[in-house]
């Protein structure tokens, strides 16, 4: 990761407290907005394109003074072309659960970066294959109110860790913020205001191998 990026005026338009965190750990300097848009899907529209509309319309939803660069992101789970979000209640976000159970689905993050007039937005997706899960582990999980805030309805970071049998791709990309990718696309709207010298560090020698399994985040207090 260049030395340069915590320079960088950021505002990250988002309420979720995760990608507020895995910001965070990065030791970026950024302020919050919080975006206020309509996140019901289109008639036809598949997963990614989805997920890349919202997080352009998040990132356009707030404003930024001058130079400041604005990071979005809408995470989804995809499972045969259908998109599951955040649910609406107990009831659905079971019926989440039993269809991603002993199944293998995606979580699909779109990301959107505006630096001025640029605009880069691009999409991570991870394969996350779950256990097959009983009614009464449905039940108790659904019941402790985590699933409510989140995609699929589950928390990889949570009490979901061990309905996860494997992922193939970006951990951090399920948790709702791909920082490999993250890293990457700032390092690049930073350039905009002239090249740096770019140190490759702990980022760069990660995206190069294959990123597998799970890392040790906590879960936020939010339910
Ligand atoms: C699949 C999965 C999703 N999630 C979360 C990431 C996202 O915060 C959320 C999907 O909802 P999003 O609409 O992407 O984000 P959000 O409403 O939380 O925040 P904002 O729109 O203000 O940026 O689901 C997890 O925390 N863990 C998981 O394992």
């Amino acid at each position: 990761m260049s030395e340069h990026l915590a320079e960088l005026e950021l505002v990250l338009a988002s309420g979720s407290p995760r990608r507020r965190r895995m910001l965070k750990q990065l030791g970026l300097n950024f302020r919050v907005a919080v975006p206020a848009i309509d996140e019901a899907a289109l008639a036809g529209e598949g997963p990614e394109a989805h997920a890349l509309r919202l997080a352009a319309e998040k990132a356009r939803a707030v404003a930024a003074p001058g130079n400041a660069v604005v990071l979005a992101a809408d995470t989804v789970v995809a499972h045969r072309g259908d998109i599951l979000g955040k649910p609406s209640g107990g009831r659905e976000a079971a019926a989440m659960l039993r269809r991603l159970s002993g199944r293998t689905h995606r979580v699909i993050t779109g990301v959107c970066i505006l630096a001025g007039a640029r605009e880069q937005t691009f999409s991570v997706s991870t394969e996350v294959e779950f256990k097959t899960l009983t009614a009464a582990e449905i039940e108790r999980y659904v019941r402790t109110g985590e699933p409510m805030d989140k995609a699929g309805a589950y928390g990889i970071q949570g009490g979901a860790a061990p309905m996860v049998r494997a992922i193939r791709g970006s951990y951090t990309n399920v948790v709702g913020l791909p920082l490999c990718e993250v890293v990457e696309g700032l390092e690049e709207a930073q350039k905009r205001d002239g090249p740096r010298k770019g140190t490759k560090g702990f980022f760069a020698d990660f995206c190069g191998g294959a990123v597998r399994g799970r890392g040790g985040m906590e879960d936020d207090k939010r339910s």
